[in-house]
């Protein structure tokens, strides 16, 4: 089938895994403590302190070993939903304050913005919550970003290395899922989508290999009509 959507990822895809490993984790890891400490008693940020004790099995975990095992997430990259949300809730007033500006690839940029105007529907499916996706590629250094995308997808939709990840998101954006070209680096991610009936390229912005798959170093060689 022709392509008609291309859904993507964002770490190592779109966007630097430096900038998500040395600017955005450390903001995160520095201002999380005063962050859950001001912040604490807010509906939508008490949930996420909440998931965080059933998650890790300490249910009368105070404040203070709460944000213990936060940091100890960033550290091991665990793609727990409640560090996610909370994540992007402190990113949130990085980006407003000035101090963050989301890194995006400039071929990504053009071909995201040429596969747009050529009537492709455009999907971000990342683990980072959709508040920071919608950051990054808001607050960008190529400018907002945003009114490229149709939707956005993050570990609601469950993790990124399973099938039915794929296939509810497929349904969710209403096409068949071989209709649906998804893009990443992380060669898990690119056979999930593939199990799921997806068309899939990698991103091996180094050169490399992920096998089973189509692979590029850049957007600018992702010919849509060879898919
Ligand atoms: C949305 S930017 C922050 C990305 C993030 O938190 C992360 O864990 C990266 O996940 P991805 O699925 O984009 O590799
Ligand atoms: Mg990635």
């Amino acid at each position: 089938m022709p392509i008609k959507a291309i859904l993507t990822d964002i770490e190592g895809t779109t966007s630097a895994v430096s900038f998500v490993f040395d600017v955005l984790f450390p903001y995160a890891a520095r201002h999380l403590p005063d962050f859950v400490l001001n912040h604490a008693d807010e509906p939508l940020v008490r949930e996420q302190l909440q998931a965080v004790r059933v998650e890790s099995g300490e249910a009368d975990a105070d404040l203070v070993r709460v944000i213990e095992i936060l940091l100890g997430w960033i550290v091991e990259d665990r793609k727990a939903t409640p560090l996610k949300a909370l994540q992007g809730m402190i990113w949130a007033e990085g980006y407003q304050a000035g101090q963050l500006k989301g890194h995006v690839y400039p071929d990504a940029v053009e071909a995201l913005k040429r596969w747009k105007e050529e009537g492709y529907g455009l999907y971000v499916y990342s683990s980072g919550s959709i508040q920071a996706q919608q950051l990054i590629f808001g607050c960008s250094e190529a400018g907002d970003l945003t009114p490229l995308f149709s939707g956005y997808f993050d570990t609601s939709s469950g993790p990124k290395r399973e099938a039915d990840s794929y296939r509810r998101i497929a349904e969710s954006i209403g096409l068949a899922a071989d209709e649906i070209l998804f893009l990443s680096d992380i060669v898990q991610e690119l056979d999930a989508a593939q199990q799921a009936g997806m068309q899939t390229c990698g991103l091996a912005r180094d050169g490399g290999d992920l096998p089973g798959h189509a692979v590029v170093a850049s957007f600018a060689v992702i010919d849509l009509a060879g898919f």
